[in-house]
């Protein structure tokens, strides 16, 4: 990841949100992205310009757009109309982002058109975010990734955050191997990054 002065940044052409400009690269705002708050607290997944992602819950492509700066390829799926107007405009000026308005919960509608992915990025703030994960993995390659930003408070809001991750964690650890847990605070409050492994057999790492 490239960071000048220790500021994360991406190598694309800005505009996108009225993000800074730093020597010439994108300012990554960790406050405006749980997945730039996590590679400033924490380890994260290298993004090489060979990667493909699927990202579901793009919203208006903030995130979307960093991710694109870095990689090949991103399917982006998002299933609201109004972020989705401001994802094409990104997409229109990033021919790497493929947008595709869809429930990210049935995969089986865009199938056809999403490639196996090296990483599966999830930020859905949804009551079922795990299961959504899950049924998005037949996507993944082997010894491929999922970043799942878990939002506590979506998946109830009466429990103890803590307790919350911990089941997640159970039920994520059951298909993946879980390689990092990161609370996002003070950037996003009540949310942790879960980063998870494919763990088939004989995959490098
Ligand atoms: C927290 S926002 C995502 C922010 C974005 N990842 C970023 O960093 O710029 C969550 C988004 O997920 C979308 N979303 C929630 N459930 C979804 C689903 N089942 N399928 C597709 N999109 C979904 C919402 O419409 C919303 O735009």
């Amino acid at each position: 990841m490239i960071r000048i002065q220790n500021i994360l940044v991406s190598p694309g052409e800005g505009g996108v949100y009225n993000e800074r400009m730093l020597e010439g690269y994108r300012v990554w705002d960790p406050y405006r992205s749980k997945l730039a708050a996590l590679y400033i607290l924490g380890e994260g997944v290298e993004l090489p310009k060979s990667m493909r992602v699927l990202y579901l819950g793009a919203a208006n492509g903030t995130t979307v757009s960093h991710v694109a700066d870095y990689v090949e390829t991103v399917y982006a799926i998002e299933f609201a109309p109004r972020p989705m107007q401001d994802l094409l405009e990104v997409a229109r000026r990033r021919k790497n982002v493929v947008p595709i308005m869809a429930d990210a919960s049935r995969p089986e509608e865009y199938a056809p058109f999403v490639e196996a992915v090296d990483l599966i990025y999830q930020d859905v703030a949804q009551p079922d975010q795990v299961n959504i994960a899950e049924r998005n993995l037949p996507f993944l390659r082997p010894g491929g990734w999922l970043i799942l930003m878990l939002k506590t408070r979506s998946v109830d809001v009466r429990r103890d955050p803590k307790e919350v991750l911990a089941d997640t964690l159970t039920e994520l650890g059951r298909r993946l191997e879980v390689v990092e847990v990161r609370w996002l605070d003070p950037y996003h409050v009540d949310h942790a990054a879960i980063v998870c492994r494919d763990r088939s057999a004989g995959v490098m790492k």
